[in-house]
């Protein structure tokens, strides 16, 4: 969890403080919008009216949500209805695709991020992503984990000090942190140097998470981290993003209902046409929904 941004984690204080309680707002007030009174921890992440078009195709329908701070969020519902694409709208990964167009607002601790004034590659830093496929780079172990914090000039810059007060270390003491926090050091400290594409892929994908926490990230998204797994690598990687949910905000797609059951907090149901249909405690959703669909959908009738 980044320490450093005092601003920020003033805005959330700020932002947490002015949202009203449940008490004078009706149920339907808070669903109408998916903004959500109940859940009691800070909002990480806010959405507000978002709407994503891929040329005249519209993918994501006026998404408003509030993500609370450490916790794991599930994005699930039927492929193609823009639980990706929601997901990408986080760290503005949807830039980089020429025909998306993005509308709405998306704040991250209060802070806007669609702005022209963004700064991406400090954004990007601030929201990891972890994809379907590992992609560790074809470089030793140690240099996947240090390569962000070096490019981004962090070790010297005084990351590690952040991390480590006046005991810092060195890169060692960064790749280390790293690789623990994504439970692979005791599996891999004796081979630092090999080439990372010699792991498992189990393996690889936790080298990923802890490419994306080297560079000291609040919010890790995950998009189905899992789904190119066998359950014994399914199994620690949902280990891992409980531990996780502990300093870091987790959004994660699943295609596996009884994973986002299993392990999140808040699921958001997306349907066809890139609708947000409901968005509620987990055990909510998957034991008393408020909509048929929602419903349908879980018990496997359609998607
Ligand atoms: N790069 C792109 N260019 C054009 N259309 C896209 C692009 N990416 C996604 N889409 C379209 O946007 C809609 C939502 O896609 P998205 O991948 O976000 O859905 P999803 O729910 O994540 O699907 P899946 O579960 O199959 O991964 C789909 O109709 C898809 O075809």
């Amino acid at each position: 969890m980044a320490t450093s941004q005092t601003t920020t984690e003033s805005a959330v204080e700020n932002q947490t403080t002015s949202i009203p309680t449940s008490a004078g707002e009706s149920d339907e007030q808070s669903r109408d919008e998916w903004t959500d009174y109940r859940f009691t921890s800070r909002t990480a992440i806010e959405t507000e009216n978002l709407d994503v078009f891929y040329g005249d195709e519209q993918a994501l329908s006026d998404i408003s949500l509030d993500i609370p701070a450490e916790s794991v969020t599930a994005l699930i519902g039927p492929s193609g209805c823009g639980k990706s694409t929601f997901l990408r709208c986080l760290n503005r990964m949807n830039d980089r695709i020429k025909s998306a167009r993005v509308e709405g607002s998306v704040a991250l601790g209060g802070q806007e991020i669609y702005g022209d004034d963004t700064d991406l590659v400090e954004l990007r830093k601030r929201v990891g992503m972890v994809f379907q496929q590992p992609n560790p780079f074809p470089k030793s172990i140690r240099e996947n984990v240090s390569y962000g914090p070096r490019k981004h000039g962090n070790i010297e810059a005084g990351l590690l000090a952040r991390l480590f007060g006046n005991d810092a270390g060195d890169e060692d003491a960064l790749v280390e942190r790293a690789l623990r926090q994504a439970a692979l050091w005791e599996e891999v400290d004796n081979r630092l140097e090999d080439n990372a594409l010699g792991l498992s892929g189990g393996q690889q994908q936790r080298l990923c998470i802890a490419r994306c926490l080297a560079v000291d990230p609040e919010i890790i998204l995950m998009d189905e981290p899992a789904s190119a797994l066998d359950p014994i690598a399914t199994a620690k990687i949902e280990d891992l993003i409980a531990d996780l949910a502990e300093e870091y905000t987790v959004v994660i797609v699943t295609h596996n209902m009884q994973q986002a059951a299993r392990i999140s907090d808040q699921t958001a149901v997306f349907l066809t046409g890139g609708e947000l249909v409901e968005y509620d405690d987990t055990n909510e959703i998957f034991e008393n929904p408020e909509s048929q669909r929602v419903e349908d959908y879980i018990t496997g009738k359609f998607g």
